[in-house]
């Protein structure tokens, strides 16, 4: 039987770089940023949830269920990630930042993939200069091990990962497929550079 891989992506941030604005729901090229990130995934995933910490109904325009973090509001992404390991019974998860509009579209089958072939726990993407962490697919058990890591106090995403078993996955072939976007100038250049 084929696995069942679900997806989340990330829109729970202050976005303080974004002035503050919701950053999936800025403007790029005309369309919300997280309408970019969710058309690289929509062919990769039957389900995807969208995690936001405001919002919500501006959200659930894009057709997904859209879930917050709960009593841990805007703990980091890793807070994110326990509140979607809550709403699936998937095996494995996919999670992605809203503001990467450049996706690969190959993205889940090559870290699936680095995760089978290393009979890892998580696998996350890496491009020629470094490791992107919220670009990861990991098995849901890891749920508790995340709670419990969040209940010490700590937030540090990556810290968590290097903390697991571990397969890291090159990009390097698809230079800028994590290119995110931080900031209004970011934006306009983007927009400068694609259009
Ligand atoms: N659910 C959740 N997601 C978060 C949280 N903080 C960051 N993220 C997400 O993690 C990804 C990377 O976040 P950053 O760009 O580092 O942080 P940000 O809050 O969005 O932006 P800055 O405040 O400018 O750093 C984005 O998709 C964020 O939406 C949080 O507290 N909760």
């Amino acid at each position: 039987m084929p696995r069942q891989i679900d997806a989340v992506v990330l829109a729970g941030g202050k976005a303080r770089r974004m002035d503050g604005d919701d950053k999936g729901l800025v403007l790029l090229a005309g369309q919300p940023l997280i309408v970019h990130t969710l058309n690289r995934l929509k062919n990769q995933v039957t389900r995807i949830l969208i995690n936001a910490n405001r919002n919500g109904d501006r959200y659930a325009e894009f057709g997904h269920q859209v879930i917050s973090d709960g009593n841990l509001d805007f703990a980091g992404p890793l807070a994110g990630i326990l509140s979607a390991l809550h709403h699936t019974s998937a095996e494995l998860l996919l999670v992605v930042p809203c503001d990467c509009p450049q996706l690969p579209e190959d993205l889940l089958p090559r870290l699936l993939a680095g995760l089978e072939q290393e009979n890892a726990e998580l696998a996350i993407a890496c491009d020629a200069q470094r490791s992107h962490p919220v670009v990861m697919l990991l098995r849901t058990e890891l749920k508790q091990a995340i709670a419990d890591y969040l209940s010490t106090g700590e937030r540090r995403v990556e810290h968590w990962c290097q903390s697991r078993k571990l397969a890291k996955v090159s990009f390097a072939d698809k230079p800028g497929a994590f290119t995110n976007l931080n900031t209004k100038d970011e934006l306009t250049q983007w927009e400068q550079t694609n259009h």
